[in-house]
């Protein structure tokens, strides 16, 4: 039996997360945690997740549960998840990362924690998306150079970061399979006299409203003809199970850095 702990379990990941484990086999939720200054700590975790009650404590942060975990879930902010990171690796404990909005500098730091620790970090880990990757990587190949590329993704007013880590991933799959470098082809969003389009750009628009779940599509326009591959969320379900998934398969790997294409066998 896989022993998880979810850390920020009250946020809208964190509650759907309990869910998940809580209707999965071979997992239980031994640890969940939030802020050590909310008000909700002490509280049972099953009664704040609505699934009555459950045995369970809200507790103050992972430091003080090292041992009561085999793998933790982690949907928060970057800072915190490096800080989740870094109590995995002195305790031996693998880690599933959801988190979206690294920079660079923090990406390169997981990395570095990849060699003596197990981690999955994916930006989405719905399989839905993950099949959509290989898509893109397929259109882009056939389509090729003749085409405009723009990749449009839609979520909740409360998200904080943009364009979504999923989007920039759909990009860089979209720009490995021309042979381009996103971090020089990207352009996020437009305005004022931008002047003609140029074709080895990749654009990113992003909609921020209501209570939309996630919706990604990447157009690839042509003149007389347009493909357009699209992946809507309408339950974060789909990003839970597959996180639940994911710390399953891990539980058993080697320290290395993987994916939800190596969980779901893609690559
Ligand atoms: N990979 C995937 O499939 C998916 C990834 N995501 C990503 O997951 C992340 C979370 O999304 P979502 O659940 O909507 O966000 P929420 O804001 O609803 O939840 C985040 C939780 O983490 C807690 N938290 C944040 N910072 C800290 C900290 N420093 N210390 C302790 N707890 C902290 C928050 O507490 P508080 O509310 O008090 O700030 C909250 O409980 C985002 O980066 C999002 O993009 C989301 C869905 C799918
Ligand atoms: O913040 C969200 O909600 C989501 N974030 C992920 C991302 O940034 O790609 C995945 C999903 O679309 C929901």
């Amino acid at each position: 039996m896989i022993r998880i702990a979810v850390v920020g379990a009250t946020g809208r990941m964190g509650r759907t997360l309990i869910q998940a484990i809580t209707e999965s086999k071979g997992c239980q939720l031994t640890v969940a945690t939030d802020r050590p200054d909310s008000s909700l700590v002490g509280a049972d975790v099953g009664e704040l997740a609505g699934l009555g009650k459950m045995n369970i404590v809200l507790s103050a942060s992972l430091d003080n549960c090292l041992d009561q975990f085999d793998v933790v879930v982690d949907f928060t902010r970057p800072e915190h998840t490096l800080h989740n990171v870094a109590l995995c690796q002195q305790s031996n404990r693998a880690i599933v990362i959801g988190t979206t909005g690294f920079s660079d500098e923090q990406k390169q730091q997981l990395q570095e924690a990849a060699k003596t620790t197990s981690i999955v970090f994916a930006p989405n880990m719905s399989v839905g998306v993950n099949l959509c990757f290989k898509l893109l990587e397929l259109a882009a190949k056939v389509m090729g150079d003749d085409v405009d590329i723009e990749v449009i993704e839609a979520h909740h007013r409360h998200k904080v970061d943009a364009p979504s880590g999923t989007a920039l991933r759909m990009g860089e799959v979209v720009a490995e399979a021309l042979g381009r470098d996103l971090k020089t082809c990207a352009v996020y969003g437009r305005e004022g006299i931008t002047g003609e389009r140029d074709r080895k750009t990749i654009g990113f628009e992003t909609i921020r409203a209501g209570d939309i779940v996630g919706d990604h599509t990447v157009m690839f326009a042509a003149e007389g003809e347009r493909v357009e591959i699209t992946h809507k969320a309408s339950s974060r379900m789909t990003f839970a199970q597959g996180a639940v998934r994911a710390a399953k398969w891990l539980a058993k790997k080697e320290p290395g850095l993987y994916d939800m294409q190596d969980v779901l066998g893609l690559r």
